[in-house]
């Protein structure tokens, strides 16, 4: 099967603190799948799984068929990117370009496609005129399209996003939005842990919401929202016009401005 599987995963920190338990989550190539919740809700961890960084303490995780715990990390990373929430913790060469060439020569590709792998995430990253840049010369908001752009130029079946609009300003959430509009196009999977609810309700079509170490629910951005039970539990917010929708008691399900002026308008008799 063409999909991440996590098969009852828990796991297990090595201090003894078990962040995640028994999640059972089927995330099939080409979806694109936002996954929110409170803080500590074992989010991070969640995807670390994912992506061979943390290696079940219980139950197992499946990638295309291959148990992660038979594989590396690096082995695995060449399926799943993962893509650190702060891109200090995971940038370390000295230019733009080195960073982003790192994975494909580490592979030991030819030139010639290291150089078609870095002019794609480039371009879906919108940093060219930053690659002869040292990342850390660069403001921080760009410098996270730098890591993008890094874990892109691997090109996985699979790509998870840790918070990647934090300090993004509308530009920057227009060029994310693109970038996963056209990775799903090529049928690839994005996976993001998001508290950014706008975000989630105009880029991602299925929603998975977790509290206190468990997945609580799965389904739709309005199915997720505007379930007040998954709501509290998970300690999530609707987006503001939802919110506002809820407030004034207006409409069903509403998550969406045109959706609200077509309410209002009907409301009004237009
Ligand atoms: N290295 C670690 N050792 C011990 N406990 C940890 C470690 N990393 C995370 N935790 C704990 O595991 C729990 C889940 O953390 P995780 O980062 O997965 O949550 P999260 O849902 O991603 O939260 P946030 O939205 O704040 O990023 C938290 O209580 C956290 O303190």
């Amino acid at each position: 099967m063409m999909a991440i599987e996590l098969k009852d995963a828990s796991f297990t920190y090595p201090n003894g603190y078990t962040a995640v338990e028994h999640l059972n989550l089927v995330i099939e190539s080409g979806e694109k799948v936002g996954i929110v919740g409170q803080n500590g809700a074992g989010k991070t961890t969640a995807v670390k799984m994912m992506n061979g960084l943390h290696k079940p303490s219980g139950g197992d995780v499946i990638v295309d068929g291959v148990n992660t715990k038979e594989k590396t990390t690096a082995q695995i990373s060449t399926y799943v990117g993962y893509v650190f929430q702060n891109p200090d913790d995971q940038i370390f060469n000295k230019s733009v370009i080195a960073e982003i060439e790192y994975m494909p020569r580490y592979l030991k590709m030819e030139e010639k496609e290291i150089k078609r792998r870095v002019e794609r995430a480039v371009e879906l990253t919108g940093i060219a005129k930053y690659l002869k840049k040292n990342p850390f010369d660069i403001p921080y908001s760009t410098r996270k399209f730098v890591a993008i752009a890094a874990i892109l130029a691997t090109e996985t079946p699979y790509l998870i996003l840790d918070e990647p609009t934090a300090g993004q300003d509308a530009e920057g959430i227009a060029i994310l939005s693109r970038l996963i509009d056209a990775l799903q196009a090529e049928g690839r999977s994005v996976i993001t842990i998001t508290h950014d609810m706008e975000f989630v309700a105009d880029n991602f079509d299925r929603v998975v919401a977790m509290a206190q170490k468990h997945i609580i629910a799965d389904g739709s951005a309005r199915d997720i929202f505007w379930n007040e039970e998954v709501v509290s539990t998970s300690r999530i917010r609707k987006t503001a016009i939802g919110e506002l929708a809820k407030e004034l008691q207006i409409g069903e399900r509403i998550l969406y401005c045109d959706e609200m002026v077509e309410e209002i308008a009907r409301r009004l008799g237009r």
